[in-house]
């Protein structure tokens, strides 16, 4: 996949660009549909897929009050992206100047004279362009007389609701990892290096990988089934984020502890995928009463970790099988 990280980089028109425009934050499996329309338009008619997207995430700009926490980092979203077999990412930044283009301008100069857009797929409720006046019956009337065509996709749901990236922090927040699975169609992850902590872990007899990352968006304090990735093997664990009530301590600690693994972390990049909330962070009246309480933790995770396959970024790189099945 090439990156554009900044649209004059792209000296002239990207061949038949079918593309789709949007924030994409989760990249759930409203926006995977989304993804694989436009890839599969620009098989049909040998063009180029291009999602076109912007760095930082619009309210970060326009109301920082107002800006959510972000599923996914920028590093996930454009592998993410990338796992979604699409030809070329514009991640352009999002400035002032930019929020203040009326729409019309933004089509004609940025999707028509600078992307080159043939086809154009949003989702049914997509707004754009200064205070969101763009919308979908604007892209249409300018895509007739600047020669694109505008497929609209109406919205796409589950169990009666929408999927949305609004559902899905909602979900995240109420801890609810398990449950993300059918909306997201993978696990809630996040990428952490491993820093140290206060050294009580291995006197406890569970030493923990304290990790530091930069998501936004985590689940509430409390006791999940993890796994865990480092390098290319893939653990079983148990993962506390809290304040560690027991100990007293103040602050908010994200920690994993690994089982059947023995050895030093600290320094490494680890992945952890949410599997399941097993409970909520406690005060126990001391380490034994802790130890007790993690040692069944530990086995319900057991349990739980031995039936449970989680699906990774790579599996969805599987671009030239997907087309192969299309073509069939
Ligand atoms: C599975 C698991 C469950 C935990 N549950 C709690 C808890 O309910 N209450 C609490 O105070 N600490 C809990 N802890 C955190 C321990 O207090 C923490 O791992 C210990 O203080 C080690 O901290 P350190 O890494 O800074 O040395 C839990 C840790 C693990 C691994
Ligand atoms: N099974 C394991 N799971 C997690 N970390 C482990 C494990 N075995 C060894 N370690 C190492 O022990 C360290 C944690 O020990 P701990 O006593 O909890 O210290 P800290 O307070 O620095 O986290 C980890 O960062 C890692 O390097």
């Amino acid at each position: 996949m090439k990156i554009v990280r900044d649209i004059d980089e792209l000296r002239s028109p990207i061949k038949n660009a079918v593309v789709t425009i949007g924030n994409f934050d989760g990249i759930h499996l409203g926006h995977r549909e989304i993804f694989r329309r436009v890839v599969s338009r620009s098989r049909q008619t040998g063009g180029t897929s291009v999602v076109y997207t912007f760095v930082p995430h619009p309210l970060k700009i326009l109301a920082p009050d107002r800006a959510p926490a972000l599923i996914n980092t920028y590093a996930e979203k454009e592998l993410l992206i990338e796992a979604s077999c699409i030809d070329v990412l514009i991640c352009a930044p999002f400035t002032r100047e930019l929020a203040d283009l009326p729409a019309h301008r933004f089509v004609r100069e940025l999707l028509v004279d600078k992307v080159g857009v043939t086809h154009l797929v949003v989702g049914y409720d997509y707004l754009f362009g200064k205070g969101r006046s763009g919308d979908i019956h604007l892209l249409r009337r300018m895509g007739e007389y600047l020669g694109f065509s505008v497929e609209v996709l109406e919205p796409i749901a589950t169990g009666g609701e929408v999927y949305s990236s609004t559902r899905v922090r909602e979900m995240i927040r109420q801890g609810s990892v398990a449950e993300v699975v059918q909306v997201l169609g993978r696990h809630y992850t996040f990428e952490g290096r491993v820093v140290h902590g206060f050294g009580r872990g291995s006197q406890l007899g569970f030493p923990t990988a304290n990790l530091k990352t930069d998501k936004e968006l985590m689940p509430p304090a409390g006791v999940y089934a993890v796994k865990v990735k480092r390098g290319d093997r893939l653990y079983d664990g148990v993962m506390n984020l809290g304040q560690n009530p027991t100990f007293g301590a103040a602050g908010y600690f994200i920690e994993a502890h690994i089982l059947d693994f023995s050895g030093d972390l600290y320094g490494n990049d680890l992945r952890v995928y949410f599997v399941e909330r097993l409970r909520e962070e406690k005060r126990f009246a001391g380490p034994q009463a802790l130890r007790e309480a993690i040692q069944e933790d530990i086995r319900k995770a057991r349990q739980i970790l031995s039936a449970s396959k989680i699906v990774e970024y790579q599996e969805y790189l599987d671009c030239g099988k997907r087309a192969g099945e299309e073509q069939a």
